[in-house]
């Protein structure tokens, strides 16, 4: 009994310690007061972001929160985002990782999770010039059109005027496949729709991810307790197991096959020994790859539907477009695509109101160094919420209102160069897929749209469609959003293979 009782008041005591005398002389940001140990663990929201803009409300527009004994600094402004993401990039480009992602990354050997260093911009480099770079982007599209077609012939087989469409089935469906074919150049399907082996084997995988990735258990957030075992260790390593095999396998099966479409699997393995990857890193890409890329497409689709659905002046604008520049008699191409400039205006709408990773990112300090009036000491982690930002009326007129016109009265980037709007973040850890992201997201929307009329279940009015966010580190709609989809193009079209129902 003693040496507990004496254990936990020396524990008590040094954590005192840790939380109220960590940083003497710094000038921290303000916040809610941390307790001993769990710090501010108690004040923590499902809804992080939305917490973190309230807390701003009454704090200001930069504040701290100890979460166990580690600092996070929160930013919700967009000059203050600037000095993180430009002025001091360089020394706030590392990641904040828990004990899971650490596991599940190796301590960071891939791309998301590695601090920035050598490893980081090698690997960074080979993004941007192989997988990333617009000859490669331009490749890739066969692979989301021929999904995307699929997509639209299933919503049209179910098509029923008594039947409301979960959107969120099919958009994931169509992104698993976009993404796994553009990572291993395969399609884990048959056209019906029935999975290989090898595809049932990495959708349960993902499922698990997002489960591991959500399961943050509360000494995961106090790090010198790392002593104690963590009840979901084995689990982890057991799900990293099971991912490593299978991508070894599919790699291996890559590797002996020869063919000449564009894919990821093959970029890696022609650049392997130039850039020097190592199995570790291969592998850790893959799933990087196929984490990022898949969820933050469908999401946005999602939300796109539902402001769209919800407002019947948008819809019917966007279809007059869609008609005037494409018509009725055949499908989206690529060559039409910048001729749409209202559907474009929406994409950047609704990736302003409802960014797919409301906080970025977590960003680490690796220097001590100042933003706005506050010290950000080394080893803290920085949250930029981009969602608060994208909301700010010193930022936008009608700031909550889905209005994409206002991207017409105004040309704004939201690839990171406009710090009002940064649903890909900027600088040094900008998203590497953003083009990628925004001709997938725009694609699938534009298709969607031209393909059916689209009306909200009967009896459901727009103000009760219900616009909060699911926790996590992406967020979903909370409610997967339903719709009465009516075909709009001659029934011919939608029985033809996709470049027959081109131009
Ligand atoms: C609408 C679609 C997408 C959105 C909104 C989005 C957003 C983001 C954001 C906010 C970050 C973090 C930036 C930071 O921490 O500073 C990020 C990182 C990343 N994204 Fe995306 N993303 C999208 C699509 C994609 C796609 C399609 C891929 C690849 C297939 C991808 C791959 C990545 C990778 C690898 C990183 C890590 C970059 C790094 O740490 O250096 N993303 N993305």
């Amino acid at each position: 009994m003693f040496i507990p009782l004496l254990a936990l008041s020396i524990i008590f005591i040094i954590s005192i310690f840790r939380v109220f005398l960590h940083h003497p002389g710094y000038r921290l940001p303000p916040g809610p007061k941390p307790w001993p140990i769990i710090g501010n663990l108690f004040d923590m929201k499902p809804l992080m972001f939305r917490y973190l803009a309230e807390m701003s409300e009454v704090y200001g527009p930069v504040t701290s929160l100890w979460i166990g004994s580690s600092l996070s600094i929160n930013i919700c402004n967009s000059d203050l985002a600037k000095q993180v993401l430009k002025e001091n990039d360089q020394h706030l480009a590392n990641r904040s990782r828990t004990p899971a992602i650490s596991l599940l990354t190796n301590h960071g050997k891939e791309l998301i999770w590695a601090d920035y260093g050598n490893h980081y911009i090698r690997l960074r480099k080979f993004c941007n010039m192989e997988l990333f770079s617009p000859k490669s982007v331009h490749s890739l599209r066969p692979i989301w059109e021929d999904e995307i077609s699929i997509m639209v012939k299933s919503i049209f087989k179910d098509c029923n005027p008594e039947r409301n469409s979960v959107l969120r089935d099919y958009l994931r469906e169509a992104a698993f496949h976009i993404i796994t074919r553009i990572v291993f150049g395969t399609r884990f399907a048959n056209r019906e729709g029935e999975l290989s082996e090898q595809g049932k084997e990495l959708k349960a995988i993902l499922e698990d991810e997002i489960k591991h990735g959500a399961s943050l258990g509360i000494l995961d957030h106090i790090p010198w307790l790392s002593w104690i075992p963590r009840l979901q260790k084995s689990e982890l390593k057991k799900h990293k197991g099971r991912q490593d095999r299978l991508a070894r396998t599919i790699l291996e099966q890559r590797r002996t096959t020869t063919d000449h479409q564009q894919h990821f699997i093959g970029s890696i393995l022609k650049q392997q020994a130039e850039y020097e990857f190592g199995e570790e890193t291969i592998l850790g890409l893959i799933w990087d790859m196929i984490s990022a890329g898949a969820d933050t497409s469908a999401i946005s689709v999602e939300w796109a539907m539902a402001e769209v659905i919800k407002n019947k002046n948008i819809q019917k604008r966007i279809q007059e477009e869609l008609n005037d520049v494409i018509g009725l008699n055949c499908i989206i191409t690529e060559r039409e695509t910048s001729k749409l400039s209202y559907l474009q205006c929406i994409v950047k709408e609704v990736l302003r109101l409802h960014p797919p990773t409301p906080l970025m990112l977590p960003h680490k300090a690796n220097k001590n160094v100042k933003i706005g009036d506050y010290d950000v000491p080394r080893g803290s982690t920085v949250h930029i919420n981009i969602w608060a930002i994208a909301r700010s009326p010193e930022n936008w007129e009608d700031p909550l209102e889905f209005r994409p016109e206002r991207f017409l009265e105004e040309d704004v980037d939201v690839k990171g160069h406009d710090f009002r709007v940064l649903p890909f973040g900027s600088g040094r850890r900008v998203c590497p897929g953003a083009a990628l992201g925004i001709d997938m997201v725009t694609s699938m929307f534009g298709h969607l749209l031209q393909n059916f009329h689209w009306s909200l279940p009967q009896g459901v009015k727009p103000e009760e469609v219900d616009m909060l966010e699911r926790p996590g580190l992406v967020t979903y709609m909370r409610t997967p959003f339903q719709a009465v989809a009516t075909p709009r193009l001659p029934l011919h079209l939608y029985q033809m293979g996709n470049m027959d129902r081109t131009k």
